[in-house]
Formats: structure tokens, C-alpha cells, sequence
């Protein structure tokens, strides 16, 4: 009797794919907001008076109902129970629930007092309330995303099993991980003119992905329809306790388990702490150690399938994880131990995070089976989560410990010196010799007042230390200046302000078209200042353009400079709002810190030589699973030296 073939929308191809490209966003979102915040980390301590320990205590928060709650498996059977669209649109919606409070917790509206605050403020007072909103925000956004991953890797199972399901799979995994290297790259970029912007845009892309996600419900309802015309109900998927109990009397599961939190924990964590890394130790601009860090991702993404051909095709998976963990350990104790440029062991972290994973998920087939596979990744992820759970707050505290006295609080009468001499000399109080005679980078901040940590003044100086980490700082050199309040300046009587039209934003200053130069000005007492360009007769062709205002002395010296966005009406006028724009330059003679309540500090770099030491035992425990892995499949015979792939 001939079968009656039942057509499905799986059998659609430009349907399937579309959904794996609906799914595959949601998960780029995901992961981008989990590490939109990664290259930030001294932003928050500037900015929200985190210390190491705190911020890594808030990267944690997201682990923590993975860990407690084991969400993975728990969201597992939700997932059994209510089925993809509930289960879905209610995790989703919680990891943009979670990217709001984030955000919200670190913004002005709620350090201004803004709801919530006060309770937040009523507990627990030895911690911020900012800490204490984003702790929240990013837990909540922990519960959603990793269950999120789960839901999501169910779908492509839905669309693609029997089909390109390990290519489909592996596409999505390489997605996320875009949104990874995406929000590493990308963040440094958004922090202008508010920090806060780059964790919104984060937030904004959540909510994109619930708008996707709930595209997606549609085409579930009707494939649903679909497929039971065509198949009886399969029950092969369901979580069942008594899998769970298999799994973990397994002895060869359970390595690779460990092998999988430890090797995790040695890199998502590493990851968060990465662009900071590279700003302390190697002195980087905030947007080229994001590029760095995030060159470990893209490698990954290309890596990754390479590794994974060779997995499944010449076999060999248990030695390319134990090939993963030694790169592993070279990369950190690199890190660690040396000054040789930080590309190579990003390079090295970079093939060592695509080998583990290359070879170890499809591993777990081998060992469990099909139909587990959906129980052991879920029992996997909760326990990897321990580690991600563990490792940022460890690394956090070692931080603290091994830099004291990173932050010098500048006493009263010290920072008056200072303001007049603008010199400051000191010794790096680390126990390392990593920074002696090599060029360093220092913050100099200055507060309004010692409660609000509200920042009036920043600037970057990079000085040379000598052989003992003995520096010196003259802060009149103050080039890398990334904020100052308006208000600070003191504007002489005969400055001039100075409107130019940027024309080509690529050269800047070098092609610009002078449309104002004026004397004798008035800012009101918002610090705007209305001039009209009909009266220059340089009324620009454009309503709206990019603009560099400056003020200048009589002698023509710069005082104050920023880029700003301006508008011209019918009749010519312009309003210039001061302190709203992109600043450029601040001349730190003109700047008035002359009342009482200032609080000023120094900040050193950070040594990250423990805490690198710490990821490097961590590869080392790695290396033990990987090898008691390879020696234990040997007994039990799961083949996994064996190609995925039998001819
Ligand atoms: N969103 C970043 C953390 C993802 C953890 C997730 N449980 C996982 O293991 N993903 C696999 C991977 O290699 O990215």
C-alpha cells in the first residue's frame, strides 16, 4: 500500500529558514545584552561606585536562578508542559523585562530618587541601590535567557530534524555568539553622550526580539495544525525524571559535564572581564579593547564549523577537547605572566573556544543518546551555570584584593595643590612588575560631593612608570578628557565663541567651514546662547548639521570645545545648548573647582595578575576532565574518537 505523504511547512525550504533566522535573532539579542555591558565595567565603578567584587557580583545575578532554581532543566519541563508558544513568549518577555530594571538601575531618573529607589535603598545598605536594581534586572534577565536557549534550540529541532538539523544548530549557536562579539564591539561606541545609552540599546534589541518571537508563534500555530494532521503525537521528547537519573549515574556524562562548567567558566566570565583587562594592563582605548575582545567571538564563529567538520568526518572529539583545554591554560597563564600583545592569546582563546565546543556538544549525542538530549543539555547548562554563577564574583574579590589601593582618595588640602601645581607623583601599589617602566594609563575623577557620586570632571592620562612603578601626572596635559561639567568653566570677558560647519564628518577640524565668530557674548542661565548666522551672512544650505562650537580667549586659545548637532531656522538662528554635545576639549586653567565639597581620586590600573592566574587553575581543571574523559571512553566505548559521521 503506498504511504500518503503529508507536506508540511518543515518541507517548505525558504520557510524553515526563515524561522531559523527568526529564532537565531532572539538568540543574538540574547547573547548581546549578556555582554552589552562587559566593556562598561569602569563606567559602572566611575559612574555607579561599583568595586570589582560588586560588578562581578551583578554579572552573576544572571546564573543565579540557573544555578538555584536549575531553570535549564525546571524550563526544560515548563517547555514539556506548556509548549513552545507559552513557554517562549513568557521567557523572552522575562529577558526584556530583565534588560529594562537593568538599565533602569543604573539610569539618572533612578538615582535621582526615581521609583523604586527608596526600597532599594531601606535593605542591605552596604550595597548601592544601583547595584541592587541591576542585580534584579539581570536576574530576571538570567531566568529568560537561558531558558530562552532552550526553547529556542527546541524550535530548530521542530523545523529541521531529519533535515540540516547540525547545521541549522550550528548557525544558531554562531548567531548568538555574533551578538557576543556585536555587543563587545559596539558598546564603546554607544556610551556618547550618555554611558547609559549603550545598556537601552541593548534593551531596545530584547524587545525586537520579542516582536520577532511572537512572529514566530504564528507560523507554530499553523505547523501545529500541520503536523498532527500528519503524525501521531510523539512523546520520545518529553523530560522524564528517570533520564535524569541515568545521566547522572554515567560516569563518562559526567566528565564531560565537568569538563563543560569548567571550561565554560574559564571563558563566558572571562569574556565580561576582558575589554577591562585590556584597558588596565595594556593601557587600550575602550573601543579597541572591545574590538580585541571580541575578535575571540568572530574567530569562533568561523572556527567553530571547521572544528566541527573535522568532528564529525575524521573523528577524534575527545583529543580536540583536550587539545582546547591545554590552549586554554597557554592563553591564560599569557595573560597572566606576560606583556607580549594581547592579540595572540586571543587568538589562541579564540581556537580553544571553538575546539571544546565543536567537539564536545555533539559528544553528548554519543553518550546519551537522542532522546536524553534534550534532559542532558538542560542538566548541562544548569551545572555550567555554577560556573558562570561562581566566576565572575571570584574573579570580582581577587580583584579587590590584589589592588587595595587602586582608587587614592585626593585629601582636601592635596587636591587644592594639585589644582594649583596640576602635578601628582606616586607609586603603583601593586605587587606585580608588569607595570614597572612601561606606559600606563591613569583616571583622574572628580565628584561633586562624596554622597551623590555624581562626576564633574574625567580625564585619561598616560604617563611612563618607572622601574619601581614610581609616576608622575601633570594634569594640565589633559588631552584624553571624556567629561567636565559646563558649569566648572570660568569664561573670560573678552572670549569669543566660534561655530564651524564640519563638512566631511571623516576629516573633521581639517574640513570645516567657519560660519560664526563672536565677542561680547551671554549665555543664559542654562548655559544657551542663541546666534543668528544671517547676520555672518554663512547661513549653512542645510537645516540641520554638525557643528563644532568652541570657546576661545583673546589669545586665541581653545577653553572649551565640543561637536554638537545644530539646527538653523528661516531666519537664521541656531540655539547652542553648552554641555549637551560630544565634548573635545576642556583647557583644565579655565576649570573652577574652587568650592568646598569636591571629592577627588587618582585611579590606577587595574593588576589583573591573580585573577588571570585563577582562570588559568581553571584550565587546568579542565585539562584533568578532558583527559579523564578520553582515558574513561576508551572502557565504556562510546566511540568518541570515532568520526560523527559513519560512512
Ligand atoms: N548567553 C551567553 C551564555 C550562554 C550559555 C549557554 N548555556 C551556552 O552554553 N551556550 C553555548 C555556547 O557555546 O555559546
Amino acid at each position: 500500500m503506498k504511504e500518503k505523504i503529508h507536506k508540511t511547512m518543515r518541507d517548505n525550504p525558504a520557510l524553515r529558514w526563515g524561522v531559523l533566522l527568526l529564532s537565531s535573532l532572539v538568540m543574538f539579542f540574547n547573547y548581546y545584552f549578556y555582554d552589552a555591558l562587559s566593556p562598561l565595567k569602569d563606567l559602572m565603578q566611575t559612574n555607579l561606585g561599583f568595586s570589582s567584587s560588586d560588578y562581578g557580583a551583578f554579572m552573576s545575578a544572571y546564573s543565579v536562578p540557573n544555578v538555584f532554581l536549575a531553570m535549564a532543566v525546571l524550563g526544560g519541563i515548563i517547555l514539556d508542559k506548556l509548549g513552545i508558544r507559552i513557554t517562549g513568549t513568557l521567557f523572552v518577555f522575562m529577558m526584556a523585562l530583565g534588560g529594562v530594571i537593568t538599565a533602569y538601575g543604573a539610569s539618572d531618573m533612578y538615582l535621582a530618587g526615581g521609583p523604586g529607589y527608596a526600597l532599594m535603598n531601606s535593605f542591605l545598605t552596604g550595597y548601592s541601590p544601583s547595584l541592587k536594581m541591576m542585580y534584579l534586572g539581570f536576574f530576571i534577565f538570567g531566568l529568560g535567557a537561558e531558558t530562552s536557549i532552550v526553547v529556542l534550540s527546541k524550535i530548530v529541532v521542530k523545523w529541521f530534524k531529519g533535515k540540516e538539523l547540525a547545521l541549522a544548530l550550528g548557525l544558531n549557536l554562531a548567531i548568538g555568539r555574533l551578538g557576543t562579539a556585536l555587543a563587545l564591539f559596539l558598546s564603546p561606541y554607544l556610551i556618547h553622550p550618555e554611558w547609559t545609552n549603550a545598556i537601552w540599546f541593548g534593551v531596545l534589541l530584547l524587545w525586537l526580539g520579542l516582536l520577532f518571537y511572537i512572529i514566530y508563534i504564528f507560523l507554530d500555530l499553523k505547523i501545529d495544525k500541520q503536523v498532527k494532521e500528519a503524525l501521531p503525537e510523539s512523546e520520545e521528547d518529553q523530560f522524564r525524571w528517570r533520564d535524569l537519573l541515568d545521566l547522572i549515574t554515567n560516569r563518562t556524562f559526567i566528565f564531560i559535564t565537568l569538563l563543560c562548567v569548567t571550561f565554560y567558566s574559564a571563558v563566558f566570565p572571562f569574556v565580561k572581564y576582558a575589554p577591562d583587562l585590556l584597558m588596565n594592563k595594556f593601557g587600550m582605548e575602550r573601543d579597541i579593547a572591545g574590538q580585541i575582545s571580541s575578535i575571540l567571538m568572530f574567530g569562533t564563529i568561523l572556527l567553530t564549523p571547521l572544528f566541527g567538520w573535522i568532528a564529525d568526518n575524521k573523528g577524534k572529539s575527545a583529543t580536540l577537547m583536550y587539545l582546547g583545554s591545554a590552549l586554554l591554560i597557554i592563553s591564560h597563564l599569557m595573560f597572566a605572566l606576560t606583556t607580549i600583545t594581547p592579540l595572540l592569546p586571543i587568538f589562541l582563546l579564540g581556537v580553544a573556544f571553538s575546539l571544546v565546543p565543536a567537539a564536545m556538544w555533539p559528544a553528548v549525542t554519543k553518550i546519551v543518546g537522542d532522546n536524553k538530549l534534550g534532559t542532558a543539555y538542560g542538566f548541562m547548562f544548569s551545572v555550567q551555570n555554577i560556573g558562570l554563577w561562581a566566576l565572575p564574583i571570584l574573579v570580582g574579590v581577587v580583584l579587590d584584593a590584589s589592588n587595595p589601593e587602586f582608587r587614592i582618595d585626593l585629601k582636601d588640602q592635596q587636591f587644592k595643590e594639585i589644582q594649583h601645581s596640576g602635578n601628582f607623583e606616586s607609586t603603583l601599589n601593586t605587587k606585580s612588575s608588569t607595570f614597572n617602566n612601561k606606559d600606563i594609563k591613569f583616571k583622574y575623577v572628580v565628584y561633586k560631593d562624596s554622597l551623590s557620586g555624581e562626576i564633574v570632571y574625567r580625564s585619561y592620562y598616560e604617563t611612563k612608570t618607572g622601574k619601581d612603578g614610581n609616576y608622575s601626572i601633570n594634569l594640565k596635559n589633559n588631552e584624553m578628557v571624556d567629561f567636565t561639567n559646563f558649569d566648572l568653566l570660568q569664561i573670560p570677558e573678552d572670549a569669543r565663541i566660534f561655530i564651524d560647519r564640519v563638512k566631511s564628518p571623516t576629516f573633521g577640524d581639517n574640513d570645516t567651514i567657519r560660519l560664526l565668530e563672536t565677542s561680547k557674548f551671554r549665555l543664559d542661565e542654562n548655559n544657551q546662547y542663541i546666534a543668528n548666522l544671517a547676520d555672518s551672512g554663512k547661513k549653512p544650505d542645510k537645516k540641520n548639521f554638525d557643528a563644532i562650537i568652541s570657546i576661545k580667549d583673546a589669545e586665541g586659545r581653545v577653553i572649551y570645545s565640543e561637536s554638537q548637532k545644530l539646527y538653523v531656522d528661516k531666519t537664521g538662528k541656531t540655539e547652542i545648548k553648552f554641555g549637551f554635545g560630544e565634548l573635545r576639549s576642556v583647557n583644565y586653567d579655565a576649570l573652577n573647582f574652587k568650592q568646598e565639597k569636591y571629592v577627588a581620586e587618582i585611579i590606577e590600573p587595574l593588576d589583573y595578575t591573580n585573577a588571570m592566574l585563577m582562570f588559568s587553575a581553571l584550565g587546568l581543571l579542565g585539562i584533568l576532565f578532558a583527559f579523564l574523559l578520553k582515558r574513561d571512553d576508551k572502557v565504556s566505548g562510546y566511540g568518541l574518537e570515532q568520526p560523527n559521521i559513519q560512512k
